[in-house]
């Protein structure tokens, strides 16, 4: 996978290009199986951190949908959160407080996120784990993102927060060219399409 003749940030570049795509070509049917293959191991991970304010993100562009998670565990009394643009900070993201699907609407990526509502807002140091989508991951648990930086910032900023990778099995490569502001997984959770 590596070519030592290219630029660290242009093989990130060509991997992201190649792993939007195979995720993208998964089949409505692959994504359903996928989703419910990891909603058991989200719920023995929440179970053993006992966590109570915990972040997903709301699928796109092929990712993993841990939507059969947010949905249980709602049902649990969890409190759920979502991630939202900052709307001054560019690459930022605010946890919003999410209940149903009427709290969303689409941000400027076209990713479903809730309103923008500051009572809501949850402060960083509450958030106990924090379910994050990629585009790559490798055996180390590196992950490589949609090249915003927007979760390296958060991840930076919480360091005591559970970080929990969530993807498609397709999705890991042994190992990823790095960056030194690359912030490791504590957990990698991958989901087998069929
Ligand atoms: N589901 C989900 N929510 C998420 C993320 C994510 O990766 N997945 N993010 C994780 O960071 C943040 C949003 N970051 C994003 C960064 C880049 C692009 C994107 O489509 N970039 C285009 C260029 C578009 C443009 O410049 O206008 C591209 O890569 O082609 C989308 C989301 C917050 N919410
Ligand atoms: N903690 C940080 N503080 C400031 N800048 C950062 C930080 N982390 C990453 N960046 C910057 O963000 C940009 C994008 O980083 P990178 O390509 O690793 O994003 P990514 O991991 O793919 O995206 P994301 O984290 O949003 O999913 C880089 O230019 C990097 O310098």
């Amino acid at each position: 996978m590596l070519n030592t003749s290219l630029s660290s940030s242009e093989q990130r570049r060509l991997l992201r290009q190649a792993m939007k795509a195979k995720r993208l070509a998964l089949s409505d049917a692959q994504q359903q199986f996928a989703a419910n293959a990891i909603l058991p191991h989200i719920l023995t991970l929440v179970e053993q951190y006992q966590a109570q304010h915990i972040a997903f993100y709301q699928a796109f562009q092929g990712e993993i949908s841990p939507q059969p998670a947010i949905d249980r565990l709602l049902k649990q009394g969890k409190k759920i959160y979502l991630p939202v643009l900052h709307p001054f900070s560019a690459h930022q993201l605010l946890f919003i407080a999410y209940q149903s699907p009427q709290d969303l609407s689409p941000n400027r990526f076209g990713i479903l996120e809730p309103r923008l509502d500051v009572r809501k807002v949850l402060p960083f140091e509450q958030l106990d784990m924090l379910f994050l989508p990629l585009v790559a991951c490798d055996k180390q648990g590196n992950r490589l993102g949609m090249g915003g930086g927007f979760y390296d910032r958060t991840l930076a900023q919480i360091p005591d927060v559970v970080s929990v990778g969530l993807a498609h099995r397709c999705q890991q490569v042994e190992q990823l060219p790095l960056e030194s502001w690359d912030m490791p997984l504590q957990h990698l959770i991958l989901g087998e399409s069929e």
